[in-house]
C-alpha cells in the first residue's frame, strides 16, 4: 500500500483526485493539506466525499508530510507548487505535479509566459512530461512527473499522431479550444461569476495563453525537428458548462492525405491505448464526461485537416491523468482506478 498526500485538496482537481484515490486498491490517503488556519474535515470541504475518508485538512511542513507519505500529488497553482515539490523530492517522495511548473523544459520560456521566477529550475530538463500515450517509457519509474495542462492534453492527443506520421505540416496549425468553467479552478473570479459566464461564450488569452508554448514544445518534439519548430495558434474559449473540453484543430495536409489515411494514423497510434478512441461521428464533451477517456475524430475538408478531440478537463485533463502517471511510476497496471 502506498501512502499518499494531496496538496491543495480543497480545490477541484483535489476533489476529483480524492474520488479516484478512494477506489484505488494500492493507495491510502494519509495527509491532505491546506494553507488555511482552521482544519475542516474533508467532508466539510467536499460533501461529495462524505463517508470516504476520516481526514482533516492540515497545514503541514514537508518534514511532517515525509513522515506520513511516500507519494504526493500537488494540486496547487503554478509557482506555489514548485516551492513545495522541490522540498518533497529532496526528502525522497515521489511527486505528481498537477501545476504547470515542470512542463516547460526551458526556464526562460517558463519565466516569460508565467511572469514569475521559477523556484526549482534545475529539474526542468529532467522531469518527464506526463502524457503516457506519448512518453510512457519516461514516466515509468520516474520520481517526479509533470502532469500536462488540460488544453494541451486534448490538442496534443489529436494532432501528435498526424504530425508523427508526416501527414500534416508543422506550420499553420490552428487550435480552437473550449473549456467548461471548472477548468479555471474553485477560487472565485469575476469572469467566472454566474451572471457573467452563464449564457455567454467568450474567447480569452488570445495570443497570450500559457498553454501555447506547452503545445509547441511537445508537438515540436513529436515532429522531430521536421521543418523547424511547431508554433501553433491557440485560442481558448470559456463555455457555460461545468466541465469538459474540446479542441477543434486545423492543419495543412503534408502529402496526398485522405480522410482514410488520417484515420489510419490515429488508429495505428491509439488502437492499443486503454483511454483513447478514434470515433467516426463528431464527438461531444458528454461522451467522455467523468472519465479518463479522450475521443478523437478527423476529416479532410477542402484541403484542410480537421481534428476534433474531447476530454473531461478534470479527469483526463488533470486528476485521471495524474492517477495514470501514479500507476506507471509505481509499476502498476496503468488503468487501476480509472476504468
Ligand atoms: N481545473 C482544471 O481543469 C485543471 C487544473 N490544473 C492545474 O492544477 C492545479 C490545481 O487546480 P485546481 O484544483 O483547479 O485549482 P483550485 O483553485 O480549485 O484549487 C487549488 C488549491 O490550492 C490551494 N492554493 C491556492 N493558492 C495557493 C497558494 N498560493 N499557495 C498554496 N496553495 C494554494 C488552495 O487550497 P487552500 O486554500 O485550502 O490552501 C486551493 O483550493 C493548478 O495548477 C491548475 O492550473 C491542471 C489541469 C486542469
Ligand atoms: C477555463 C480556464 O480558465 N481554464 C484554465 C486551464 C487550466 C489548466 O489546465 O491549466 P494549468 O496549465 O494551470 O494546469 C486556463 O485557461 O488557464
Amino acid at each position: 500500500m502506498l501512502r499518499v498526500a494531496v496538496y491543495g485538496a480543497s480545490g477541484y482537481t483535489g476533489l476529483e483526485l480524492l474520488k479516484l484515490l478512494a477506489r484505488h486498491p494500492h493507495a491510502q490517503v494519509t495527509a491532505v493539506t491546506t494553507r488555511q488556519e482552521d482544519t475542516p474535515t474533508l467532508e466539510q470541504v467536499h460533501p461529495q466525499l462524505t463517508g470516504l475518508f476520516d481526514l482533516w485538512l492540515e497545514q503541514l511542513t514537508a518534514d511532517e508530510v515525509a513522515q506520513r507519505a511516500d507519494v504526493a500529488f500537488t494540486c496547487l497553482p503554478h509557482a506555489a507548487s514548485a516551492e513545495v515539490v522541490k522540498e518533497l523530492v529532496d526528502r525522497g517522495l515521489r511527486v505528481i505535479d498537477l501545476s504547470a511548473d515542470y512542463r516547460l523544459t526551458d526556464r526562460a520560456i517558463y519565466e516569460h509566459w508565467y511572469g514569475v521566477t521559477h523556484p526549482d529550475p534545475e529539474r526542468l530538463t529532467t522531469t518527464p512530461y506526463g502524457l503516457p500515450e506519448l512518453f510512457r517509457e519516461e514516466i515509468r519509474g520516474a520520481k517526479l512527473v509533470a502532469n500536462p495542462g488540460c488544453y494541451p492534453t486534448a490538442a496534443i492527443l489529436g494532432l501528435a499522431p498526424l504530425l508523427r506520421a508526416g501527414l500534416i505540416e508543422t506550420s499553420g496549425i490552428v487550435i480552437d479550444a473550449k473549456s467548461g468553467v471548472s477548468g479555471a479552478g474553485r477560487n472565485p473570479k469575476q469572469h467566472l461569476h454566474f451572471p457573467e459566464c452563464n449564457e455567454n461564450l467568450s474567447p480569452y488569452g488570445v495570443g497570450t495563453h500559457r498553454h501555447m508554448p506547452e503545445i509547441d514544445q511537445v508537438l515540436s518534439r513529436v515532429a522531430g525537428g521536421r521543418s523547424g519548430a511547431v508554433e501553433v495558434v491557440f485560442t481558448p474559449h470559456l463555455v457555460p458548462m461545468d466541465r469538459g473540453e474540446m479542441c477543434t484543430s486545423y492543419a495543412l495536409p503534408a502529402a496526398d492525405v485522405t480522410t482514410e489515411s488520417l484515420n489510419a494514423a490515429l488508429h495505428a497510434a491509439y488502437d492499443n491505448e486503454p483511454f483513447i478512441s478514434v470515433v467516426q461521428t463528431p464527438p461531444g464533451t458528454k461522451d467522455v464526461a467523468h472519465s479518463n477517456r479522450c475521443h478523437v475524430y478527423t476529416r479532410l475538408v477542402r484541403g484542410r485537416v480537421i481534428v476534433v478531440s474531447v476530454i473531461d478537463n478534470l479527469i483526463k485533463g488533470a486528476s485521471g491523468a495524474a492517477i495514470q502517471n501514479f500507476n506507471l511510476m509505481h509499476g502498476l497496471d496503468e488503468t487501476i482506478a480509472l476504468r
